[in-house]
């Protein structure tokens, strides 16, 4: 089911009949990383329940709530909680929220994940900067942009190559040193799963050797429509957990883990999302 760009337009319109913040930044919080929405100041909380045509959180972790709000001065809007193919949404219906952020004027969308780390030189605990993403739902047929296309959003065949912003890349490179992150901040591809199952070992082998340097069950879906629909975006993945490549391994990946690893690490990566976005204002980026 795709969503029209009236019923879109209607729930922005009336989150905008609510609130007078018009946020120029939009934030998507991953798994057990839903703390940054906590930094904004003078907030304007919607319930996903109340909001029209939203859909609702089911996934631990995720708290289903849409925060509006400034942080360090510039007005945001957050995504406390996002949602997930394997939820059973159709996969218009999780990238929605992206659409709502455009009509509300966000023209920048900065999105967090957890994710398993595949690259051998990763540790749990490091925050990868995405550069690029591997699509398995869509190499079978699964994207987001599917169906009729409506030219307000965007054109019909949108570019991917350049999908992350390579200034906001570069800007959080430079935070993340001045911060003293560098020991653990990294960069990499991410790929995405449909989920919910974790991966077998051959298939995080097969993964690792195409390329990916971490794998996770969101972000790419909302990436494609918001740069369908013309916004920037800046991704990070919190590497989680050590995905399982080895037959000797006893490790076993499990949500848990996953949250658990996201309240250590949530100060410092919702310190780097707080100042990158106080450098994206010092350094007029936007278009
Ligand atoms: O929303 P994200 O991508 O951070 O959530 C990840 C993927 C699964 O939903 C869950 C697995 O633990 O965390
Ligand atoms: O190992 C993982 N695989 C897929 N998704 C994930 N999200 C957190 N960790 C993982």
């Amino acid at each position: 089911m795709s969503y029209t760009y009236e019923e879109c337009k209607a729930t922005a319109d009336w989150l905008m009949a609510q609130t007078d913040i018009r946020p120029r930044i939009g934030i998507v919080c991953g798994s057990g990383l839903g703390g940054l929405a906590n930094l904004l100041k003078d907030q304007v909380v919607f319930n996903y329940r109340d909001i029209p045509n939203f859909p609702q959180s089911t996934v631990h972790g995720h708290a289903g709530r849409l925060v509006f709000g400034t942080l360090k001065g510039r007005p945001c809007v957050c995504m406390q909680g996002r949602f997930h193919l394997y939820e059973g949404y159709p996969i218009q219906k999780i990238t929605l929220p992206i659409r709502i952020f455009k009509l509300l004027g966000v023209d920048t969308v900065i999105l967090t994940n957890a994710a398993g780390g595949l690259n051998q030189d990763f540790k749990v605990g490091d925050i990868m900067i995405m550069k690029d993403h591997i699509n398995m739902p869509g190499f079978a047929g699964n994207n987001p942009l599917s169906g009729p296309n409506d030219e307000r959003f965007g054109t019909r065949f949108p570019c991917m190559s350049d999908a992350y912003d390579r200034e906001l890349q570069q800007l959080a490179m430079e935070v993340g040193q001045e911060l003293g992150y560098g020991d653990f901040l990294r960069e990499g591809v991410y790929c995405v799963l449909s989920g919910p199952s974790f991966e077998t070992i051959a298939e995080c082998r097969m993964l690792h050797r195409l390329g990916a340097d971490a794998v996770g069950m969101s972000t790419v879906h909302e990436v494609i429509v918001a740069r369908h629909c013309g916004m920037r975006v800046f991704a990070l993945s919190l590497i989680t957990n050590q995905a399982v490549m080895d037959y000797d391994s006893e490790e076993k990946a499990n949500h848990e883990e996953v949250l658990q690893t996201g309240k250590q690490r949530s100060e410092q990566l919702e310190r780097l999302v707080s100042t990158l976005v106080t450098r994206i204002e010092h350094n007029n980026i936007y278009a």
